[in-house]
């Protein structure tokens, strides 16, 4: 199969080409970059020892995109391209909306004039909002609580629109929990620009002395130990839930819905724990006020993705850390040269 990934330089796009190439589809990547460096692309081919065609464009530029399907004949595009960062989504959410928005409009009409109708979208959990029992299946209810996560919901709601409108159309949802770690090679990882929002990378970070200590946002959560439970998955284990979506959604055809998760929570503080275990580094930290529009607990019931594709994750926690500490040592300023040129980046 010809597969487009939009936004596959990123964390989890350049996982998903490894094991994209790994099954022997061709790989066409459009990205434009923003959150992300081409270096990742050389990885994959690396790892891999096969190539992939990368066009440096923007979903926000509809003769970008579809100069990339004139050029091949597609069969589904697997769309992961889209801003991401919570925080900056609640100050600046016209500018999450014009990119996650808009750029999944340009592409849905420009796939609709090449004919090309097969979509797997990377939605979150986050569209569960703040769940009232766990653990959560697809059948729940969505809402959201920052501009980020209404993105999602909205671009979800865009796709079922248009699935009832043209029932040719083939469309998988696919809500992700936390991936974490990175592939067992160390060679591509997640690479955040600046202070990591998010707590591997940021545990990370401490392990390697870039950051003194971790601030745990509050213990005071009704979980076992206090702190916050979430569902942590592996990033090659998220990446192999694509390469059996793709199957099922060209014969099983429609509109389809799946968590992709564990089905195990792990708190803070056990995230902590396993990190330290991986690293052999003290992971000092300090617990501060909860982070407001945090949620105490969040876990998948991943049965429906294991019955309809055949896909469960099987790396443990153990492998998140050491993975994700693997390639940290390994790539200490991500894929730049230095952290100076990474905060440039960032800056830029
Ligand atoms: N990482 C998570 O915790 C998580 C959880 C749930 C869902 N998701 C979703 O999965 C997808 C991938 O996430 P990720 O963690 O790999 O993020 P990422 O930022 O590493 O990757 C996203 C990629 O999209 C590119 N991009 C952004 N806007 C673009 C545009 N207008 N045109 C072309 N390229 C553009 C960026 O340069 C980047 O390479 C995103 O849609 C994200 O919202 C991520
Ligand atoms: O410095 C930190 C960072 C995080 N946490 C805690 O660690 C847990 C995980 O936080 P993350 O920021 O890593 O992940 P979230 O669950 O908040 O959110 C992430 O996963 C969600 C899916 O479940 C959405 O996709 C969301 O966009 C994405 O950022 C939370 O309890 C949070 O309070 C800390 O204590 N200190």
């Amino acid at each position: 199969m010809k597969l487009l990934v939009t936004g596959g330089a990123g964390y989890i796009g350049s996982h998903t080409c490894v094991e994209l190439l790994n099954e022997n589809h061709d790989v066409v990547v459009l990205d434009n970059l923003s959150n992300s460096s081409e270096e990742s692309l050389n990885r994959v081919k690396q790892i891999t020892g096969k190539s992939l065609e990368f066009y440096k464009a923007d979903l926000l530029n509809k003769q970008q995109i579809a100069a990339v399907f004139a050029d091949h004949k597609i069969d589904a595009v697997i769309h992961f391209a889209g801003l991401k960062a919570v925080g900056e989504s609640v100050s600046t959410p016209l500018k999450y909306f014009h990119n996650n928005i808009t750029g999944t409009l340009n592409l849905l009409e420009v796939m609709t004039e090449f004919n090309v109708k097969n979509i797997v979208f990377s939605s979150s959990a986050t569209v569960y909002g703040d769940p009232a029992s766990l653990p959560i299946t697809e059948e729940f209810p969505l809402s959201a609580t920052n501009p980020y996560g209404r993105t999602k919901l909205m671009i979800e709601a865009i796709l079922k629109d248009l699935y009832h409108s043209d029932k040719s159309w083939n469309i998988a949802l696919l809500r992700y929990f936390n991936p974490v770690g990175a592939h067992q090679s160390g060679d591509i990882g997640e690479d955040p620009l600046g202070i990591p929002n998010n707590l591997v990378p940021y545990i990370a970070q401490v392990a390697m002395g870039f950051l003194p200590r971790l601030s745990v946002f509050g213990n005071d959560y009704d979980t076992p130990d206090g702190t916050g439970v979430r569902d942590f998955i592996h990033v090659v284990d998220l990446a192999l839930g694509h390469v059996k979506t793709l199957p099922k959604l060209l014969t099983h055809k429609g509109l389809m819905i799946y968590n992709l998760g564990t089905g195990q929570g792990y708190s803070v503080l056990e995230m902590i724990k396993g990190f330290e275990k991986a690293s052999g580094k003290k992971i000092p930290y300090k617990v501060v006020d909860r982070r407001p529009g945090d949620i105490g607990a969040c876990w998948a019931d991943p049965a429906k993705a294991k019955k309809a594709l055949g896909w469960e994750a099987s790396k443990t926690l153990a492998d998140m850390c050491q993975d994700t500490w693997n390639w940290q040592k390994k790539n200490p300023n991500g894929y730049r040269q230095s952290i100076k040129e990474k905060r440039e980046h960032h800056i830029g």
